[in-house]
């Protein structure tokens, strides 16, 4: 199924959040299974059960690199960490981690991550899979309605006044994001169904998910999410 006036985008719809966590992770297994080196891992409380479904896999994490779409400024033992979260139920130990340095702040941070890319990242900085979430504002990494950090260039950006706490985070940009072969963006709840339909009906700078590439982006959703009873 694809969006309205929109051939590329897919849209993979599933029953409810457990069913789209499981989908999530198998699509996450089947790109490392399939030889992708290079994932961005993407924060927020929505993708946990996907990473604790991959975790109980056995995949050839040997040679993979897991990156972040973006982090807060806190130290990784913090409820606010991102990386925290996600290597609390994902260990995959034998993957190369590159969690984003929050605690260096956003811009010393900023810049190390980039460094960081530079010397350690994919083949033309195209990452194989990028996983991305979404807030009910429809912000994707820490990227948000309006910003300019929208519309920066670069690798990463450091962002001081995120309208959702906490202020200080460190984040992809869009470009760098938009770079990778294969986008997933991942959405779950009742609560993203108007900034998920805004995502659909089209590219718009205050939905800032809606500026993922679309041509390249599987919109993976439960039916609520999606507006709607399940089929
Ligand atoms: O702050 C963030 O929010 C989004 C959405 O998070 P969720 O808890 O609603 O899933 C997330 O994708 C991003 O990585 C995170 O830092």
């Amino acid at each position: 199924m694809s969006g309205a006036g929109d051939e590329a985008l897919e849209i993979v719809r599933t029953a409810d959040a457990d069913a789209c966590a499981r989908a999530a992770a198998d699509l996450v297994a089947d790109a490392v299974r399939g030889g992708a080196r290079h994932l961005v891992l993407a924060g927020g409380t929505t993708p946990i059960a996907a990473y604790a479904l991959l975790d109980a896999m056995d995949l050839p994490w040997d040679g993979v690199h897991l990156w972040y779409g973006d982090e807060r400024c806190v130290p990784f033992d913090h409820p606010d960490s991102n990386h925290g979260a996600v290597s609390g139920v994902l260990r995959a130990a034998a993957a190369t981690w590159h969690p984003m340095p929050g605690a260096l702040g956003p811009l010393a941070g900023a810049d190390a991550y980039a460094t960081e890319l530079e010397r350690d990242g994919p083949p033309g900085l195209a990452f194989d899979l990028v996983l991305n979430g979404m807030g009910p504002d429809g912000h994707t990494a820490s990227l948000f309605p309006h910003h300019p950090l929208l519309y920066v260039g670069g690798l990463t950006a450091g962002i001081t006044d995120s309208p959702k706490p906490p202020p200080e985070r460190l984040t992809l940009t869009l470009g760098a994001l938009n770079a990778g072969a294969r986008l997933v963006l991942l959405v779950t709840g009742a609560g993203k169904a108007q900034a998920l339909a805004r995502v659909l009906a089209g590219p718009d700078d205050g939905t800032p998910s809606s500026l993922l590439a679309r041509d390249r982006l599987t919109v993976l959703a439960d039916a609520a999410a999606l507006g709607g009873e399940d089929a």
